[in-house]
């Protein structure tokens, strides 16, 4: 085998044994854009007017290299993570479990109640989220765990440590990272 002039090892071997690798897979694409409102609370009692965001999300996921020599295939989490973002794409995005904004739903509109605030929007125009609020550290939690419950269920590889960021707007992040045990 040809050994590399600078490393004096064949080209592209696997390192020695005592040297630490680890491998993972970053999945960022422009399609990973949601266009959502939202509304959050900051401390007692302020809460934002309903506005929105192109949200863009991205995913590293790190194990070890399966059958094929990858961690997990490229194609699986896009597609995963395309299908997901697009649940949220053009909807308004309402917690569920917030200790002072109330969402009720009645099939066909969802109530959503702040103090002496109400807004009310189709049922079909909403996604209701089992959050506390609807932070950008939230969303990616959300997102990040149904991508591992999918990937597991579509027979990916161990994954053993994700990454999940969502971008409010360009450069504001909430970030989730799972490891595993
Ligand atoms: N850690 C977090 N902080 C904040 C979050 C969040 O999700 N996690 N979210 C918000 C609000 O949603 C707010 O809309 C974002 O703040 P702001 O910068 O005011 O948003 P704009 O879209 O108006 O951005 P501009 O850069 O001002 O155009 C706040 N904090």
């Amino acid at each position: 085998m040809l050994a590399h002039p600078v490393l004096r090892r064949p080209y592209l071997a696997p390192p020695p044994i005592d040297m630490p690798e680890q491998f993972q897979v970053q999945v960022a694409k422009e399609h990973f854009v949601f266009s959502a409102a939202h509304f959050i609370t900051f401390g007692d009692n302020i809460c934002e007017r309903l506005h929105g965001h192109n949200y863009a999300v991205s995913a590293e996921l790190r194990g070890p290299l399966g059958d094929h020599q990858y961690v997990v295939d490229f194609i699986l989490v896009r597609d995963t993570l395309a299908a997901l973002t697009q649940e949220l794409d053009h909807h308004v995005l309402l917690p569920t479990r917030h200790p002072t904004i109330q969402v009720e739903s009645d099939g066909r509109e969802v109530t959503a109640t702040f103090e002496e605030r109400r807004w009310v929007f189709p049922a079909g125009d909403c996604v209701l989220l089992d959050v506390e609020n609807t932070t950008a550290e939230l969303l990616a939690r959300g997102l990040g765990q149904r991508l591992l419950e999918e990937l597991q269920r579509r027979g990916a590889g161990a994954i053993e440590s994700c990454v999940i960021a969502v971008d409010e707007c360009n450069g504001q992040q909430g970030v989730w990272r799972w490891t595993k045990d």
